[in-house]
């Protein structure tokens, strides 16, 4: 028996301009599904509870949710330096206290915690930073920033600034996997993994376009957005991009438990 026999597959991706390619005619080769947009985190919460049976999730929260798998080798990732993944420290990485995780974050908060622990053994107290709400609204430390208002440069000026994707790529030589297509496990996907492929192929295919349709609506340049789509980010899931997967996966089971997923599940479920 499957969860979805008598009923369209709802499948949920990520709002944010660096899905665009992955969700591209998506919903024209997959006309029976109902597609949903939304933050990373939401749709993570909303996959474990039931309410989705695909979504384009966390990639931490793949291996954290046993009753999750890995459908698809569409994926967004990096091999360098990412543009929308920032922290933004007031004080030296060793120096902070305090920490302002975006609420919309479960791999990026993830993979700076591992930053802050493996090079300085710092791990702070750990704060959400809402939706809506620019860097200068957090009186912490450092706040981790991501997805479309990441974007944007702050006016404040920092005492460090790190582009995540670039600090992993040059501690560990490898890809990093940001987000990719995970299921349910008793989801019948027919020929889902495969048009998910198809999609991202043809969004890979019109990155201009889709940087020219998107850009107005961020504020960004068209030229801005398009480099970022072709140049800071790639959408294959290959080997390199598992091996990174894993290291990062392995590395994360080594930090505290619990701290921002309680604070963040209370936060991202009732706002
Ligand atoms: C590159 C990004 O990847 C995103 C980062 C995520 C996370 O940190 O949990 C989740 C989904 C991705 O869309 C970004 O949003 O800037």
């Amino acid at each position: 028996m499957t969860d979805n026999q008598c009923r369209p597959l709802r499948i949920g991706a990520v709002s944010y301009l660096n899905a665009k390619p992955l969700v591209y005619r998506l919903a024209e080769l997959a006309p029976a599904a109902e597609l949903k947009l939304d933050y990373p985190s939401r749709l993570a919460d909303q996959l474990a509870a039931g309410e989705l049976d695909v979504a384009l999730i966390p990639s931490i929260e793949i291996t954290r949710n046993p009753s999750c798998k890995l459908i698809s080798d569409a994926c967004i990732a990096s091999c360098g330096p990412v543009l929308s993944v920032r922290l933004y420290s007031r004080v030296h990485p060793g120096k902070i206290r305090t920490l302002a995780l975006d609420v919309g974050s479960r791999t990026s908060a993830t993979l700076v915690r591992i930053f802050l622990s493996e090079k300085y053994g710092v791990q702070p107290e750990l704060a959400p930073l809402p939706f809506g709400k620019p860097v200068e609204a957090s009186e912490c430390d450092a706040i981790l920033m991501i997805g479309d208002r990441a974007m944007h440069v702050p006016e404040e000026e920092f005492e460090v600034v790190w582009d995540l994707g670039e600090e992993w790529y040059s501690w560990t030589g490898l890809p990093f996997v940001f987000a990719a297509w995970a299921a349910r496990t008793h989801v019948e996907l027919g020929e889902l993994p495969d048009i998910l492929s198809e999609a991202r192929n043809q969004g890979v295919e019109h990155l201009a376009e889709i940087a020219a349709e998107e850009a107005p609506k961020l504020d960004l340049s068209p030229e801005l957005a398009e480099n970022y789509l072709r140049n800071n980010l790639h959408f294959h899931l290959g080997s390199a991009e598992r091996n990174g997967l894993r290291l990062f996966q392995d590395l994360a089971t080594y930090l505290p438990p619990g701290g921002i997923d309680i604070v963040q599940r209370h936060y991202v479920s009732t706002r």
